[in-house]
């Protein structure tokens, strides 16, 4: 195996993620390789978060982050807490400053174990989510999949939370819709054209819902901590909810968002190593270390 880097495979609260660890290398991870791993059932994952050398001073690392298809992603929540994990166990340091594409945030390991990440903010015009057309208030678009006159999903919120997210609202159990379905199609209707990540929503009370996501790039995940803040923004900018909610995912875990009066949506949760191993960037091809041997 040429020019091997180490990896951790490891999980926020289910959504599958690599930490692969770039530092010192000018190299970046291939979509061919993401695809690869992505191929293997034992490395399968959501997103890949890659750790490179900082490029801007003030900043710690530059994350880059790959969907499982090999596509780039501006933001990842799920896997910041997982790259936060990974680096205070190296380094004993709970707070980090890092740079990805979509800017700079910052990141804690709070006494309990549980990651706190500062997601930025959120934008809500029609360009910056992108959406193709024109839509004053993305409090609600009109969009709907299903029969024209009994649709099945309608009227989402629209939320970029430094990537494109598609909120619809549900009154039943988010398990009776079948996203395996609809969220492909959704993912790559029109109205997206950089596609979108879709997530149908349950408001269970002022403080909390459920969600389930189909992720772009991804597919149907345990878990999305982009879609989990841009769920609280929207539900909060339609009253639906307050600006503070826990949201249950389909993993079983539950993920905290406060969108505060700063503007700034602060994602907290759990992160789990699941072992270790070093893998070729330019191929995928991997091996489990000794000590992490199942
Ligand atoms: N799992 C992530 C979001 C992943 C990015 C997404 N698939 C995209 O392409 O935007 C999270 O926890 O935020």
């Amino acid at each position: 195996m040429a020019s091997t880097a180490p990896f951790a495979k490891m999980n926020g609260i289910g959504n599958e993620i690599i930490v692969a660890d770039m530092r010192g290398r000018a190299d970046r991870v291939t979509p061919a390789a993401a695809i690869a791993l992505n191929a293997d059932a034992a490395t399968r994952f959501d997103q890949i978060m890659a750790i490179h050398d900082a490029r801007t001073p003030g900043t710690a690392f530059f994350i880059d982050i790959l969907n499982s298809d090999g596509s780039g992603a501006q933001a990842c929540g799920n896997g910041m807490r997982c790259v936060v994990q990974a680096l205070a166990a190296e380094t004993g340091q709970k707070t980090f400053t890092f740079e990805t594409v979509a800017g700079i945030l910052n990141a804690r390991e709070h006494a309990d174990g549980s990651i706190s990440v500062d997601m930025g903010t959120p934008r809500f015009g029609w360009q910056d989510i992108p959406l193709a057309e024109e839509f004053r208030d993305t409090r609600m678009i009109e969009l709907q999949i299903g029969p024209i006159d009994a649709p099945v999903l309608h009227s989402p919120s629209v939320v970029s939370m430094g990537n494109p997210h598609a909120i619809f609202w549900v009154d039943r159990d988010v398990w009776s819709y079948e996203l395996d379905r609809f969220g492909p199609l959704l993912e790559n209707h029109p109205m997206f054209p950089e596609r979108a990540n879709i997530t149908i929503a349950q408001v269970t009370s002022p403080q909390t819902m459920v969600i389930r996501t189909w992720e772009r790039g991804a597919g149907l995940t345990k878990a999305c901590g982009s879609a989990a803040c841009a769920s609280v923004v929207a539900a909060a900018r339609t009253k639906r909810t307050g600006r503070s909610a826990s949201l249950l995912t389909p993993g079983g875990g539950t993920l905290h968002v406060e969108w505060r009066d700063d503007d700034h949506v602060i994602l907290t949760g759990a992160a789990e190593w699941e072992f270790s191993g070093s893998f070729d960037p330019s191929t995928g091809i991997w091996a489990r270390d000794a000590e992490s041997a199942a």
